[in-house]
């Protein structure tokens, strides 16, 4: 493939956007009125606005063109017909399996995957049943109480981040803790809130070989064996999840209580696999298989709309327009839930991990910006921390508001004021406040003269900052199973036309392998090797402090 900004398209978007660049949102609204309703869509339960955003109909037909030149209707065939994609593993990429509730089958080198996706999700369901009914019994004979999943990376942000969402769908019965890090602090401070007999670890790997979660997984089979003394607990309180489950079982799981998934399913699009099994505790099969069912609708959608009414190609458009052609080099996340809380988190390691790449499928670089930097909080706490910056720096930061329409179990009166502020952010954001206005304020705030110059600069708001505005009625587990299907084949499409494998992550190995030589040089009168002056430094200083 010729290089993407040499392509006619990439030039044409180029100048198109030196044409927009003086042009402001606010007079693009009042020159068409039917604006909301020409940039704004609805699927699977989700309501985009994204008619706040630098972009006219020209603008938007380029970047269609862009998506279409690139092949990118091929391109998401390929995935979901189960095509080697993630070229330097050579695996296929087949989350979307996980949750095909048609009915059809999906192939790998010839093998339906189906019948085994299926088999899993039946032990899970049944191994979820026994738990939540009592059933099922910790060692000394008492129901499980307390749920922990014990993983990193995709092996947690995606359940934690779920779990916390679906806070409304928890069972009165389990509580869900979740231990990652491998500081102590993660695992101490949660064992101590636990009893040992009605605690059930959820081990969680792809791979099973990782450092934190197995130490952890080792930390807290000692804290479990100290109380209860015998070494057959570990059958009634360890369950494991991993792609390799032989090497669960040589952990100590027993092997029936390993729950398996497959290679051609990323850590971080793992949620809907056997990794699962903390939210499917936490709020039933039932709801977790609506989950699935509200991914499968977005995989729907994705597959069959054409580009220009497809939500996800559009978001993925819209954050190639402001990353290469307007320099933003970030982009927030901002839910408007509490118990979105983890979400940026999630969309950190599900668009940095996949696009935070330089070179191009067949390793030349790229000469064009890929993956922004993904940060966010929920509003409106970020409205009194950061939102600061979204107005008024001279950075450039595309922003996604995300937010239910209904107050559902929660206080109607918290969330009008919710509504409000979410609402409010978006129009601040891209209307700014007029000179005209803001003198006419300053003025009737009795500021005058000097004192109003003084000040004019410092209140003006300039606008034209562009959102979008993703609405649903209440966040359901099938508009969640949508809302993150929908980032997921966000991030396919932009790692697509950036031509890069968005389903490797060879970036997290060099830190891995220098931990592991720097361990043991850590241990009292072990030599340090051969590291750079400050590498050597910091060792020698923590040695010599941790005496
Ligand atoms: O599930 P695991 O094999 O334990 O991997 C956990 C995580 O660690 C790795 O370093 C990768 O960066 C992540 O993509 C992965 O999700």
């Amino acid at each position: 493939m010729a290089n993407l900004t040499d392509s006619t398209v990439w030039q044409q978007l180029a100048a198109h956007q030196q044409e927009l660049a003086t042009r402001t949102m606010t007079a693009m609204f009042a020159e068409d009125a039917t604006r909301f309703d020409r940039f704004s869509l609805q699927a699977c339960g989700l309501f985009l606005d994204y008619s706040k955003n630098r972009l006219d109909e020209r603008g938007l037909s380029l970047l269609l063109e862009l998506a279409r030149r690139t092949g990118l209707e091929a391109g998401r065939d390929a995935m979901f017909a189960g095509e080697e994609i993630n070229c330097t593993e050579k695996r296929a990429v087949l989350h979307t399996a996980l949750r095909n509730v048609s009915g059809n089958p999906v192939r790998v080198n010839g093998h339906d995957v189906m019948p085994e996706v299926r088999d899993v999700l039946a032990r899970m369901g049944v191994f979820c049943n026994a738990v939540r009914s009592g059933e099922w019994r910790g060692h000394t004979g008492k129901a499980i109480r307390s749920v922990v999943n014990i993983g990193i990376g995709g092996s947690d942000l995606g359940p934690v981040m779920v779990t916390r969402a679906l806070q409304a769908y928890q069972s009165p019965e389990l509580s869900s803790y979740f231990i990652s890090n491998i500081d102590g602090a993660h695992s101490k401070d949660i064992l101590a809130t636990l009893d040992p007999e009605t605690t059930l670890f959820v081990v969680a790997s792809k791979t099973f070989t990782t450092q934190e979660t197995l130490t952890n997984a080792r930390t807290a089979r000692r804290w479990l064996l100290a109380a209860l003394k015998d070494q057959s607990a570990v059958a009634s309180h360890f369950v494991a999840v991993s792609s390799k489950p032989e090497l669960a079982a040589e952990f100590g799981i027993d092997p029936q209580n390993v729950f398996g998934f497959w290679d051609w399913v990323g850590g971080r699009y793992s949620l809907w696999s056997a990794v699962g099994l903390p939210i499917a505790l936490a709020v039933g099969m039932d709801n977790f298989t609506a989950l699935l069912q509200g991914a499968h609708d977005m995989d729907e959608h994705f597959r069959t709309a054409p580009l220009e009414e497809n939500m996800p190609v559009l978001m993925a458009l819209l954050g190639i327009w402001y990353r290469n052609f307007f320099g933003a080099n970030s982009y927030a996340i901002l839910p408007y839930s509490q118990r979105l809380d983890r979400l940026p988190a999630f969309l950190q390691q599900l668009d940095m991990e996949s696009n935070g790449k330089s070179v191009q499928r067949d390793g030349r670089p790229c000469d064009y910006a890929t993956g922004p930097i993904i940060w966010g909080e929920p509003g409106t706490n970020g409205q009194h921390a950061f939102y600061q910056l979204l107005h008024q720096s001279q950075e450039l930061i595309p922003c996604d508001f995300l937010v239910a329409a209904r107050a559902d179990d929660l206080d109607p009166e918290h969330h009008n004021i919710l509504l409000a502020n979410v609402i409010a952010q978006s129009e601040a954001l891209m209307t700014g406040k007029s000179d005209e206005q803001l003198r006419a304020e300053l003025q009737s705030a009795g500021i005058e003269g000097a004192e109003q110059e003084r000040l004019f600069a410092h209140k003006s708001f300039p606008g034209n900052r562009p959102s979008n505005t993703l609405v649903y009625a209440s966040l359901t587990p099938g508009v969640l199973g949508s809302l993150i299907a929908l980032y997921e084949h966000k991030v396919f499409c932009q790692g697509h036309i950036w031509n890069i494998n968005s389903f490797d992550q060879w970036g997290v190995e060099l830190g891995k392998q220098l931990a592991s030589l720097i361990l043991p040089e850590l241990a009292p009168g072990a030599p340090v090797g051969c590291h750079d002056g400050s590498t050597q430094g910091l060792l020698a200083l923590v040695k010599s402090l941790s005496k």
